[in-house]
Formats: C-alpha cells, structure tokens, sequence
C-alpha cells in the first residue's frame, strides 16, 4: 500500500517543488487541498491526520496550527522556520553525523533545515568538531540567493518588475540590522558559543545560494593548512550521496562560482580557498534554495523516515 503523504501548502514555492520531486516516487501518494478546502482548518485537521506524513510548507505560525491540529500517528516534517531549535524537534541534517541520520529515521517530529543555514552548518560543524574551528569561532557568514528563496511574494514581487520593465536592484542586501531569524538554528548546529555575523543577499535571479565564510588563519583553533580543511571535510562527507568536497584551486586559476550551478539537484558542493600563504581561507557552498536547502532535503528526510 502507498504511503500517504499529506502536503500543507502545497500550492507554495516549497510545496510545488516537493510534489514536482516526488512525481517519479511511486512509493508515496500525495495528498493536498484544493480551493477553499486549501486553508480550512477543519480539512487540514483531516487530511493531516489520516496520512501518514505531514510536510508543512506554510508561513511559521501556519505551521504551529498544524501542529496543534495533530491527533494521530501522522509524522511531520516542517519545512518552516517555527520548530528549528525546539528540543522536541529533530533537525533534518542526515549529513550532521550518523547519530543524527538515525534519530531522523525515528522521528515522530523533524524540523528542515532554513536554506542558507544548510551551508554554513555543513562547511563548520566538522571543522569544530575536529578543533580546528574553536567554538568561539566570530563567524563571518555571507551569502546570495535567489529570489524564490522568499517564497511566493518575492517572486512575484521580481517577475512583475521584470514584466512591466520596473528597475529591479542586481542586489539586494538585507537583513541589516543583522537579527535574522537562521542565527539560532546556524549556531545550534554549527557547535559555535555564539551567532555568526550573517550578511545575506538576494539576486535578481530565480534560484541558487552561494555561501562564503571568509577568516584569518588567527580564527583557528591550531595550526592548519588548506590541505587539513580539506581532508576533514572531504573524510567527513565521503560517503555522502549529496554533499561532495571540491578539489582545491590550482595558483593562477581563473574558475568562477556560480550560485545556481546545482539547481533542480539536491547537491550541495562545499570549497575550501586560501591565498597563496595560507594566512587567509574561505570556505564557500553551492547549492538550491529549493534543492537541499527546501524540498529537495525535505524529500530526503521523508525518505530516510519512511525507510525508502
Ligand atoms: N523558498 C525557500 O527557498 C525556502 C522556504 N522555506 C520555508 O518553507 C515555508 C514555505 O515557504 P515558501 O514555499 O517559500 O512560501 P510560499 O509563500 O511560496 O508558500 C506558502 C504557502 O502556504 C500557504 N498558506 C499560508 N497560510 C496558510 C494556512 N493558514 N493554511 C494553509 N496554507 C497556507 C500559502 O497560500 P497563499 O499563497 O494562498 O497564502 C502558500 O501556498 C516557509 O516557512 C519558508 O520559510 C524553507 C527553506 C527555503
Ligand atoms: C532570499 C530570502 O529572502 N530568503 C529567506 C530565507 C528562506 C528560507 O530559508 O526560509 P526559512 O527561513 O524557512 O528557512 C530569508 O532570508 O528570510
């Protein structure tokens, strides 16, 4: 029998994504709402409760409602930023260790990780793991997406202007008074003693994160070369199917990141860079908003729970 998998805001960026990603999964059915049936709560109690998954791709106080609604063995992932450092949640990073893969199997409640939290988190936590990054680590986290990262408003916000030929900004920097709400979730699971200083950005393009964490060789914890952040990250990730370590940039190469390179993938390509004395590094991650860091992880997580 198809296991059933109830989509709470389906007709949204995330949603969409995750029903587009499980139309080759044979193994799940997916159930969503149409019409006015989309927001009622009595119909969202219903189906929620007679499926076996819940993915809640709603606004964060949506996604509380639909926990309260909860009266089954139903099994939720929330793609929302309400549950991410809630001790009842478990946070849907396979890739943080095998322990945290295995408690995500088991889990009743697993909370997904934000997007740009995805890629500072995988570059750090075995870096600080290892004590080459000291918990104390003041981490510079700076980072551009695109647009469809905000989800609906924003897209139509930029396809609008794009339409009637309105000035679109190349960039936009934002969060400025740098009180964006990834810190807690980013620190958490970075193993940091403190919130890293995030600079986010968006793009005038649809799709795509690249991620930089820049520092001095001072911020270490003990000595290290680029060839030891390298082999920590690389070992870590070995056998990983989605998170690979790129090799390390020849002296005089003229390779360029690009944010949307692994769009429509749930890859996610970490970098370790340095100057040519090693005083200086970067770690760097290329990945989707909407891949691994939305409906992509979210559809991993799914299958690891339901053992697919
Ligand atoms: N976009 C991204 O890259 C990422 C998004 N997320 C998170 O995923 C969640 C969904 O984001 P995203 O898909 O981008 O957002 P969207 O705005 O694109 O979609 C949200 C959907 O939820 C629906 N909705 C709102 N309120 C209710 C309600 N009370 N009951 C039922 N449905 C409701 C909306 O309907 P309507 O439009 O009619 O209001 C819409 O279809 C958010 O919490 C976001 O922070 C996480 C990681 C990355
Ligand atoms: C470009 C853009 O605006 N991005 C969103 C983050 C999207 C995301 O990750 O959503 P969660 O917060 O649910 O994790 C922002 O910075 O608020």
């Amino acid at each position: 029998m198809a296991i059933k998998v109830f989509i709470d805001g389906a007709a949204g960026t995330t949603g969409l994504q995750i029903r587009d990603r499980m139309a080759a999964e044979t193994q799940f059915e997916v159930v969503q709402l149409e019409g006015e049936d989309r927001k009622s709560p009595e119909a969202r109690a219903r189906a929620l409760n007679s499926a076996d998954f819940a993915i809640l791709c709603l606004p964060d106080a949506a996604a509380r409602e639909a926990v309260q609604m909860i009266d089954s063995d139903v099994r939720v992932i929330d793609a929302s930023s309400a549950h991410r450092t809630s001790k009842e949640w478990v946070y849907g990073l396979p890739e943080l260790s095998a322990e945290q893969a295995e408690a995500i199997r088991g889990a009743k409640l697993v909370s997904n990780p934000g997007c740009y939290p995805t890629g500072a988190i995988l570059l750090m936590r075995p870096l600080v793991d290892a004590g080459i990054l000291p918990p104390s680590f003041p981490a510079p986290v700076v980072a551009v997406s695109g647009y469809s990262g905000a989800g609906n408003s924003l897209i139509k916000e930029y396809e609008d202007a794009r339409a009637s030929g309105a000035d679109i900004a190349p960039l936009r920097g934002y969060a400025l008074t740098m009180g964006h709400k990834h810190l807690p979730e980013m620190q958490a699971y970075s193993g940091l003693a403190s919130a890293p200083n995030f600079m986010p950005m968006v793009g005038a393009y649809a799709q795509g994160i690249l991620l930089y964490i820049p520092f001095h060789a001072s911020a270490l914890a003990r000595p290290a070369s680029k060839d030891d952040l390298h082999a920590v990250l690389s070992r870590h990730y070995q056998d990983s199917p989605f998170i690979s370590v790129q090799p390390l940039i020849e002296a005089g190469s003229t390779e360029y990141l690009r944010p949307d390179a692994l769009n429509n993938t749930n890859k996610v390509h970490l970098y370790v860079l340095s100057n040519a004395d090693e005083s200086q590094f970067t770690l760097a991650a290329v990945y989707d908003n909407l891949g691994k860091g939305a409906s992509g992880a979210a559809l991993q997580n799914l299958k690891l729970m339901a053992g697919v």
